[in-house]
């Protein structure tokens, strides 16, 4: 008799409990047992594993974070705590696991599947950095968290005359900079996928001043560069009063949005209809609108590739 086990690993997301919960509602609606493991890999290698039923991921949709806890584990990736692993999952008679999480965790799914466990990965990150899914759960939200709060600082900084560097998450991708600086009417985005020239930024503010503008908003990614030192040079070119804003931590929690709760819930429920039917390694992504499954393996390959177009569009709409 199969048995699903369901973890969340890596950076939490908006929306993880919308997968868990799903994956706990559909599990049970076949009739199969499912366990919740708690704190991701190091929850599972330590046997932190617990039987879950209808109730226990009640009243739970609507929260931020995830119920069953994360962590970044350094003793998964060796060769004794991956070990250690399996032998958890084999006590629990566990024969398929459901993993929640970024790149990192899917890698560990990967290689869970190669050991002869059936995963399903579900792309959980708010940096929408993976190649295999158009979007990730947890992107959405996070990137409304941020635009309020760019509309926020905008107020203050029009009022003031000033610019206003807000830095954002985003290690190797800058994709929530993209997104939330054309939805916020941000002037420049700063990302770990281009180049930039300081003095091209400072001479289109200073064309802005001249014409009677009042606010310059730049989003910088953190994988981008040190925001403090950018601000710096970019007062001293330009000569505008020049605050910065690092948004952190903010953007990652908070209640998820509805398209993260569809997308939570779609993903949870297809992922445990595909792990009853199938054996070895998958993702789910959406592609076009549409939910679909990949080997994890050709998925991993795939490159995440930076929007150009909607840069050129923040560009010309952003004077
Ligand atoms: N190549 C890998 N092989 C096995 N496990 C990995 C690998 N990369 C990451 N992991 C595991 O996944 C965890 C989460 O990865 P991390 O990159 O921190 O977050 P995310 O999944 O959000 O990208 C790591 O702490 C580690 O335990
Ligand atoms: O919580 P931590 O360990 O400080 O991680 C911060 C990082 O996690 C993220 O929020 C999400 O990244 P991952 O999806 O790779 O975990 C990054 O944007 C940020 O740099």
């Amino acid at each position: 008799m199969d048995k699903i086990a369901i973890l969340t690993s890596g950076g939490d997301a908006p929306g993880m409990n919308a997968v868990i919960r799903a994956v706990v509602r559909t599990a049970i609606y076949y009739g199969i047992e499912v366990y919740g493991i708690k704190n991701g890999y190091e929850g599972l290698i330590d046997g932190e594993v617990e039987q879950l039923i209808e109730s226990s991921v009640a009243d739970i949709i609507q929260r931020g974070g995830t119920v069953l806890g994360t962590s970044r584990s350094e003793r998964f990736i060796t060769h004794e705590g991956f070990n250690q692993a399996i032998d958890v999952l084999k006590k629990y008679g566990i024969n398929k696991v459901i993993v929640g999480g970024g790149d990192g965790s899917l890698r560990g799914a990967k290689k869970l599947s190669e050991s002869g466990i059936d995963v399903v990965g579900i792309p959980l990150s708010i940096d929408n950095d993976l190649g295999f899914t158009d979007y990730s759960i947890g992107f959405f939200t996070a990137i409304t968290t941020v635009t309020n709060a760019i509309s926020n600082i905008r107020d203050t900084t029009e009022s003031h005359g000033r610019a206003n560097v807000v830095e954002v998450m985003g290690r190797d991708c800058g994709d929530i900079a993209l997104y939330s600086g054309i939805a916020g009417g941000a002037e420049n985005i700063i990302v770990p996928e281009k180049k930039y020239e300081i003095s091209e930024i400072a001479k289109k503010a200073i064309v802005g001043k001249n014409r009677g503008k009042r606010h310059h908003i730049i989003i910088m990614a953190e994988g981008a560069g040190n925001s403090y030192e950018f601000a710096e040079k970019f007062e001293e070119l330009t000569g505008i009063d020049t605050k910065v804003t690092i948004l952190g931590y903010i953007q990652r929690g908070g209640s998820p949005s509805v398209v993260d709760r569809i997308l939570g819930s779609t993903m949870g429920n297809v992922a445990v209809e595909h792990i009853l039917k199938n054996t070895g390694g998958y993702v789910m992504s959406i592609r076009e609108g549409s939910v679909k499954t990949y080997p994890i393996g050709d998925a991993l390959k795939m490159e995440n590739k930076f929007d150009e177009k909607l840069s050129e569009i923040l560009k010309i709409i952003s004077i």
